[in-house]
């Protein structure tokens, strides 16, 4: 069984793992292995299943994040992916079986701790932002949620942070554009300066003109901060760019879980995976995204 690192006790867990992590030491970590010894993931979902109801959906699935990586969810449509976000984020609270971050288990309920290190970003920033909030009023709601001050620096770093301009910042979400919108969603999700985010299909209700754009950011989001991303999504290709593993989910259970170089060279082992990447869509054009530095 893993050893857990000394001193890495429940009630000191959130301050530690909001620390940053120098680079080498963040890449020590990542070279280890989500599942070597001694390292505590960013991530650990053991044996969850979750229902709705008293409809199952997932059944035992098991995934280990290490911190600083991406790793994506991919499979059919109603295999359970954004469920599995769905119960870390909070919002689906029957499941058994554990959740952690940073090796603290999360409750069923609301839990603002874990709030404040793992926030998700939804699929549609139309619904998802509130129509008759500034975005000025939905980045300080949830300072003031969190109990963070320097309300002002905080907000106009944040803009800066998703490339969006001082003046955006007392615009309603119906005088934005799609992907403006989609980087205000990010901003709300990065102003309590979590470690961890959960991104279900961040770019797939964006016109394919501005998903470029929103999944560089993402990608710079990650270098520049040391975040750790769970990412559900459909498009292979951003699985091939934005991440480094991937698990393939059907049924409610995961059938593979591997590295993505095996995805870029077609070599995925299991016979519906091969057929998922025969089917895979292409819906962004690569020569859009930014090579990795
Ligand atoms: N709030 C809910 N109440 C009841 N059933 C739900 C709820 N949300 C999702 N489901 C059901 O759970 C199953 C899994 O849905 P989920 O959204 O997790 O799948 P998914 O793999 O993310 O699908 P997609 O790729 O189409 O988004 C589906 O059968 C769906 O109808």
């Amino acid at each position: 069984m893993p050893r857990r690192r000394a001193g890495r006790g429940e009630a000191s867990l959130y301050p530690r793992a909001a620390r940053r992590r120098s680079p080498a030491r963040r890449d020590a970590r990542r070279a280890a292995g989500a599942g070597a010894p001694f390292v505590t993931p960013a991530l650990r979902l053991k044996n969850l299943s979750v229902s709705y109801g008293a409809t199952p959906v997932t059944h035992g699935v098991d995934i280990k994040v290490a911190e600083g990586e991406s790793f994506a969810l991919v499979g059919e449509s109603g295999s359970g992916k954004s469920t599995i976000l769905k119960a870390v984020a909070g919002l689906a609270p029957h499941w058994t079986g554990a959740i952690e971050a940073f090796g603290t288990p999360r409750g069923h309920g609301i839990d603002p701790g874990f709030a404040r290190v793992c926030q998700m970003v939804f699929q549609d920033p139309y619904g998802s932002l509130h129509p008759r909030k500034t975005v000025d009023a939905a980045l300080g709601e949830v300072l003031a949620i969190h109990r963070l001050g320097d309300r002002d620096g905080r907000i106009a770093r944040t803009l800066e942070a998703v490339g969006l301009e001082p003046g955006f910042r007392f615009r309603f979400p119906h005088q934005l554009s799609g992907g403006q919108r989609q980087r205000v969603a990010i901003a709300r999700a990065l102003i309590p300066e979590p470690k961890l985010l959960l991104l279900d299909e961040p770019t797939s209700a964006l016109d394919v003109s501005v998903q470029a754009g929103v999944l560089n950011l993402l990608k710079r989001l990650r270098r520049e901060r040391g975040l750790t991303y769970l990412l559900v999504t459909h498009n292979l290709p951003v699985v091939s760019f934005l991440c480094d593993r991937l698990a393939v989910m059907r049924h409610g259970r995961i059938v593979e879980t591997a590295d993505v170089s095996l995805l870029r060279q077609g070599a995925l082992r299991e016979p519906y995976s091969r057929e998922l990447l025969r089917s895979g869509e292409r819906t962004v054009e690569r020569q859009e995204l930014e090579a990795d530095p």
